[in-house]
């Protein structure tokens, strides 16, 4: 949870901006120390080559992203996501680049971030021992508001929220999705016209995610505030996202509206095949397709041209590998095949 003190007004902006960029991010590099080499016993660490090389988290991040979007920034566990909106937060500070937030430098200026932003960060433990109204009317009284003003603003959330149940239980003693709730209501007050999002709906229930989805709508509809989503979900990411930033070990391996890029792998469709036991591999529609799998246990994927799919499916529905076979699904390409399709090397984009 990110609270910060003062408000937009206090911090004049450094940078000419250009129209319509929020936030301009230009050759970001962060990295970390590998860790496990400092920690080498003395008589081990001989050669230089004993010491691992440090963890390029963020390796030349370029990213613009524009007035009102919702942008979203995308990829597997490590691929560098938290670290670069903890850049973008004033968090952390870059080894080397630039980011640029509403005309102000917050490779200079990380406190500024705080005034410009609202953060909902993954974990969120500052609060915890508040109740839900005063953790969203203490965070509301941190970002300038007088009393009365942070208690409407607090009534008016929670209700948006359907929170004002829970309104007198502290945050620790709340269920995973509710918490995460009431953070993104403090996320909420304030009004920012930024708001940084990571992973706000884990553990929510479709209510809930409903929830998130139509106040972030309702803002961007009223204030035309811009997001900036962290996700490793691409059922959301396709579904809520105007541009998405794919991210693979640390670099930008494709920019563009969710439509665009799945239009890079339009001809191709996936084709999930899940056997009762063994795969038939004596069956030779099956065998064929074998080489071209990538298995999980009973579960192959196949990525095809659409007739050889098509081949694929009536040979294996009119054929003796029928009787294997539990389940089979033919699907329009994901944000996931795109992101494999153009390298990338992680397993865990989640499809739900
Ligand atoms: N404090 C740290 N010290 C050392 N390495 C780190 C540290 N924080 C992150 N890393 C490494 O940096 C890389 C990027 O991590 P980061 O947390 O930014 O990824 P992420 O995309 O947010 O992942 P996730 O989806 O799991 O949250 C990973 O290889 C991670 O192990």
């Amino acid at each position: 949870m990110f609270v910060s003190t003062g408000t937009e007004e206090t911090a004049a902006p450094t940078v000419a901006t250009a129209r319509d960029a929020v936030c301009t991010v230009r050759g970001l590099v962060r990295t970390y120390p590998s860790g496990r080499g400092s920690r080498l016993p003395a008589l081990r660490r001989r050669a230089p080559g004993d010491t691992p090389p440090p963890i390029r988290a963020n390796d030349g991040i370029d990213l613009d992203v524009h007035r009102g979007e919702l942008f979203g920034i995308l990829g597997p566990n490590g691929a560098g996501k938290t670290t670069l909106v903890r850049q973008l937060t004033g968090l952390l500070r870059p080894d080397a680049g630039s980011i640029e937030l509403l005309g102000h430098d917050l490779v200079r200026h990380p406190d500024r971030a705080a005034r410009l932003i609202g953060y909902l960060g993954q974990e969120s433990t500052a609060l915890d021992e508040l109740t839900v109204a005063l953790a969203v009317e203490t965070t509301a009284r941190l970002r300038g508001l007088d009393v009365p003003a942070a208690r409407a603003a607090r009534d008016a959330v929670l209700d948006e929220l359907d929170l004002a149940p829970l309104a007198g239980r502290p945050l620790k003693r709340l269920s995973g999705g509710q918490r995460r709730l009431a953070c993104f209501a403090t996320a909420l007050v304030g009004e920012r016209s930024v708001l940084v999002l990571d992973e706000p709906t884990t553990g929510m229930d479709p209510v809930a995610r409903r929830a998130v989805w139509a106040a972030v709508d309702r803002r961007r509809t009223a204030h035309g505030t811009t997001v900036l989503l962290v996700t490793h979900n691409v059922i959301e990411a396709e579904t809520v996202l105007d541009r998405v930033a794919v991210l693979d070990h640390g670099r930008v391996i494709a920019c563009d509206t969710p439509a665009a890029l799945r239009a890079l792998v339009a001809d191709e469709v996936r084709l999930d095949l899940v056997w009762r036991y063994e795969a038939p591999l004596a069956v030779p529609a099956v065998a064929v397709l074998e080489p071209l799998a990538e298995i999980s246990g009973r579960r192959w994927t196949l990525r095809l041209p659409q007739d050889r799919a098509r081949a694929a499916v009536a040979d294996i529905t009119g054929g003796p590998a029928f009787a294997a076979l539990d389940d089979f699904t033919l699907a329009v390409p994901s944000l996931e095949d795109v992101y494999l399709a153009l390298g990338g090397r992680g397993t865990g984009l989640v499809k739900a």
